[in-house]
C-alpha cells in the first residue's frame, strides 16, 4: 500500500506554494496525496489554472467552507478564527472518515498541516491513529521567537502583550541576530497575534515532526536551540530541482491563486545579462498612492530595464495607479505583469536585484537562485527576515523610508547603484553566489535538508505495526 499524506494548507499563497512544492516533493517519493482547501479557495486556484500537471499527480478536494484565500489583511484575526474553527478538527475528522470509507486500498496514512491548522488537531491523529506532522513555511527563528516569546515576558524583556519594554535594538534570543523592537513579528497585529504565538507553541511541542521550509545552515544557531524543546527538521529549499539546474528545460508552473503572465519571459530573453530590477511584493503587501508613485520614479530614474509586478490590488483601495505619461517614458525598458511566474523569473540570467517585501518564499527563492536583494518589508516575519538577508548573510540592502514612511525614489536609485556599481555591491554579489550553492547543497544528496526529509519519508512509509 502506498503511503497516502492528507496535506492541509493554509489558504495564503505565501502558505499555498510551498505546500505544493512539498507534494510534488512526496509524489516522487511514491506518496498518493490528498490535498485539502476551504471550497473558495479551492475553486480560486481552478479558475486560474485550468491546465496544470501538478493536478494530474494531486489529488485536490475542498471541505465544505466558504473561505475565501486570506490575501488581504483587513479582519485578519475574526478571519483566522473563523479558519481555525470553520476547519477544524471535526472537519478534518469527517473527510478522513471519508476518504477512508471511499478508498479501502489507500487510506490514509499520515496527515502533515500548516502550523496554523495544527490546533486541536492531534486528537484527531490520535483517533485514526495517524502521524501528524507540522509544516513551517518561514524561518525556523520566526517559531523560534515567538516559542520563547512568553520567557521574554517573564524575564521582563517584554510587556504582556508582546510590545518590548524598550524601543531599542535587541538580541532578544542569544541564538538570533539583534531586532529593533518593531522588527518583532506580532507587533503588526497586536496582542492577537502575540497570544497566538505562544498557543501554536504550546501545541506544536508535542508533535513528533515540525518540517520548515528552511535549511539549518543559514540559522544553524536557532535549529541548535530549538531542537532542545521541538522536533525541528528543517527541510528546504522545496523549490522543485528542476528550477535548481541552471539550463534548465523544464516549464514546470506551480498553481497560484492568479493567472501568470509568461510572457514577460520572452521579454526578459532580450535583455542583457544582470540587468534587470525585478520588483513584487508578494500576494498581500500593498502601497500608498504616493508610495506607488515614488517607486515608479525612481525605476524610471534608474535608467535600467525592470520587470515589476503590479497586482490589481497593489494599491491601498483601488485599482493600482501609475504616474500618468510613465508607461510613455520607460516605454520597452519596463515590463508591467500582474503576476509573474516568480521562479522562473528569478532564474533568468538577465535578473540583476529583487527589490522584495521579503515575503520568506521571495526571499528564499532569490537566495537559491543567488539574487541580491533591496528589502521593503511590511508586514508579519518580514522584518526579521530583512535582519537576516542584511545584517547576517550579507545578501542585500535595506530600502529605507523618510521621517513620513515613505520610500523616496531616490532612495530606490541609490540601491539599485550600491548593488550593481560599488566594491559593497561586488561583496553582496559574492555572498549571493556562495549562498546559494550552500542552498542547493542542501537539498541534494547527505546534505542537511535532504538527510532530515528522507528521515521523515521513512519514517512515514513505516506501517504502525512496524
Ligand atoms: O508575481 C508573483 C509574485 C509572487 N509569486 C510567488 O508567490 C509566493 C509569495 O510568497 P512570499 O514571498 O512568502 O510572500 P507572501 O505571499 O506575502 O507570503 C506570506 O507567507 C510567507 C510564508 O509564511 C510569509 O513569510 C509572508 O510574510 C506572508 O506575507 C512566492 O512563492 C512567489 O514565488 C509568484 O509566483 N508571482
Amino acid at each position: 500500500m502506498a503511503p497516502h499524506a492528507l496535506l492541509i494548507p493554509l489558504p495564503a499563497q505565501g502558505h499555498i506554494n510551498p505546500m505544493m512544492q512539498l507534494a510534488w516533493k512526496l509524489v516522487s517519493h511514491g506518496f498518493l496525496i490528498t490535498f485539502l482547501n476551504s471550497d473558495s479557495t479551492h475553486n480560486r486556484i481552478h479558475k486560474a489554472n485550468t491546465l496544470n500537471s501538478f493536478f494530474d499527480n494531486i489529488r485536490m478536494i475542498s471541505a465544505p467552507f466558504e473561505f475565501p484565500p486570506l490575501d488581504s489583511l483587513e479582519g485578519i484575526e475574526n478571519r483566522i478564527e473563523s479558519l481555525i474553527k470553520g476547519m477544524g478538527p471535526s472537519v478534518i475528522d469527517k473527510v478522513i472518515q471519508e476518504i477512508n470509507a471511499r478508498e479501502e486500498e489507500n487510506k490514509v496514512t499520515c496527515i502533515i498541516a500548516d502550523v496554523w491548522m495544527c490546533f486541536g488537531l492531534q486528537a484527531v491523529a490520535t483517533l485514526h491513529e495517524l502521524p501528524l506532522a507540522a509544516f513551517h513555511t518561514a524561518l525556523v527563528s520566526l517559531f523560534a521567537i515567538r516559542y520563547f516569546s512568553a520567557h521574554l515576558v517573564s524575564l521582563g524583556i517584554l510587556h504582556s502583550d508582546g510590545i518590548p519594554k524598550e524601543d531599542k535594538k535587541t538580541k532578544y534570543l542569544p541564538c538570533m541576530p539583534a531586532l529593533h523592537s518593531g522588527d518583532l513579528p506580532w507587533l503588526w497585529a497586536g496582542e492577537y497575534m502575540f497570544r497566538k504565538g505562544i498557543r501554536m507553541g504550546e501545541e506544536i511541542k508535542d508533535i513528533k515532526w515540525v518540517l520548515f521550509n528552511s535549511f539549518i545552515e543559514i540559522e544553524a544557531p536557532v535549529v541548535e536551540t530549538l531542537s532542545k524543546e521541538v522536533g525541528v527538521y528543517p527541510i528546504g529549499p522545496l523549490i522543485p530541482p528542476e528550477f535548481l539546474i541552471d539550463s534548465r528545460t523544464s516549464t514546470k508552473v506551480l498553481p497560484s491563486f492568479r493567472k501568470t503572465d509568461t510572457d514577460c519571459l520572452q521579454w526578459l530573453d532580450k535583455q542583457c545579462a544582470h540587468s534587470v530590477i525585478y520588483i513584487s511584493f508578494g500576494s498581500t503587501g500593498i502601497l500608498s498612492e504616493k508610495q506607488l508613485e515614488e517607486l515608479a520614479l525612481g525605476l524610471e530614474a534608474t535608467q535600467r530595464p525592470f520587470l515589476w509586478v503590479v497586482r490589481s490590488d497593489l494599491m491601498k483601495g483601488s485599482e493600482a495607479n501609475l504616474p500618468v505619461g510613465f508607461l510613455e517614458q520607460v516605454r520597452d525598458r519596463g515590463c508591467i505583469v500582474s503576476w509573474a511566474p516568480q521562479l522562473e523569473v528569478l532564474s533568468h540570467p538577465s535578473i540583476a536585484c529583487f527589490v522584495t517585501h521579503c515575503g520568506w518564499n521571495s526571499v528564499q527563492e532569490s537566495i537559491t537562485m543567488g539574487v541580491p536583494m533591496l528589502c521593503w518589508p511590511y508586514f508579519a516575519d518580514q522584518f526579521l527576515n530583512r535582519a537576516y538577508v542584511v545584517d547576517v548573510w550579507k545578501l542585500g540592502l535595506p530600502l529605507n523610508a523618510n521621517s513620513q514612511g515613505i520610500i523616496k525614489q531616490g532612495e530606490i536609485v541609490k540601491g539599485v547603484e550600491i548593488l550593481q556599481e560599488s566594491e559593497q555591491g561586488l561583496e553582496i554579489r559574492e555572498e549571493a553566489k556562495k549562498l546559494k550553492i550552500i542552498a542547493r547543497d542542501a537539498v541534494k544528496d547527505g546534505g542537511s535538508s535532504w538527510n532530515n526529509f528522507n528521515l521523515f519519508v521513512t519514517a512515514m512509509k513505516r506501517q504502525p505495526n512496524e
